[in-house]
């Protein structure tokens, strides 16, 4: 830290197996994130390479080569696996990852629909390459999920062998497992949580109010999804009580 505060919450240290920011990352160019590494680095755990964006993004290896002399490990989002496996091309997605040495893989059904015994199976097979986060959620707001078929998904997958599951909400925070207004389903997320370690789900949080719903709820080091680059540091001030919003939680009154 930069200077002497006391009553700061102590925070997880990287590389952090909880307490995680992700960061969506929707096309950066090379040298942005070099500048986004700069400034971000030390509150960046990991990063999400958005949807389909690796396909058309110039100069992919060189960018993913740079996020990797961070050691900031990076997967491409569940709708690339989703875009291969439609295609019967899951092979060639394992292929494609292991080129660029990618270590982390998203399982997502969030576009398409797939038997769960069978989404669990590509957990399984793709544990065997790399560190999976599966998700669960759909990208379709009039999917509504009662609170125990997410119980009952989340630990499937757990026990395939993700090492996270991830609660879809989209870039948007509007879906999943959050209303159209983007508030959060409370019942569902607070019944979730009766169930599977909190340790063991990035939320989804792209918007500050879903962000401080979570930080009030669990605690400073919950993990977070969908974070803008932008949004790096203004969370991470957030997560320790440097913002207006969070001014209080710590203090000793
Ligand atoms: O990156 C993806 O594939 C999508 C993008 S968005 O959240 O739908 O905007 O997310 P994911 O949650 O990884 O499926």
């Amino acid at each position: 830290m930069n200077f002497n505060l006391s009553q700061i919450p102590v925070r997880t240290s990287q590389p952090r197996v909880n307490g995680l920011t992700m960061v969506m990352d929707k096309g950066l160019s090379l040298s942005e994130v070099h500048n986004f590494m700069e400034g971000c680095g030390p509150h960046t755990d990991i990063v999400k390479l958005g949807f389909g964006t690796s396909f058309v993004t110039p100069k992919l290896r060189e960018k993913i080569e740079a996020y990797q002399t961070y050691n900031v490990p990076l997967y491409f989002g569940g709708t690339l696996f989703e875009a291969f496996l439609i295609r019967n091309q899951i092979d060639d997605f394992i292929a494609v990852c292991k080129d660029y040495n990618i270590t982390h893989v998203e399982v997502s059904d969030g576009s398409i629909s797939i038997p769960h015994a069978e989404k669990c199976g590509y957990i399984e097979k793709l544990t065997k390459h790399f560190t999976v986060l599966s998700e669960v959620g759909s990208k379709d707001a009039t999917h509504i999920m009662a609170p125990y078929k997410w119980i009952e998904l989340m630990r499937a997958e757990l026990e395939a062998g993700a090492s996270y599951v991830i609660a879809e909400a989209r870039e948007a925070g509007n879906v999943g497992i959050y209303r159209g207004s983007g508030e959060v389903r409370e019942g569902l997320v607070q019944e979730i949580l009766t169930q599977i370690p909190a340790e063991k789900i990035i939320w989804e949080a792209p918007q500050k109010a879903q962000q401080l719903y979570f930080l009030e709820l669990i605690d400073h080091n919950v993990n977070l999804g969908n974070i803008a680059p932008n949004e790096v540091i203004p969370l991470e001030a957030m997560r320790i009580g440097l913002r207006g919003d969070t001014f209080h939680l710590y203090l000793n009154k």
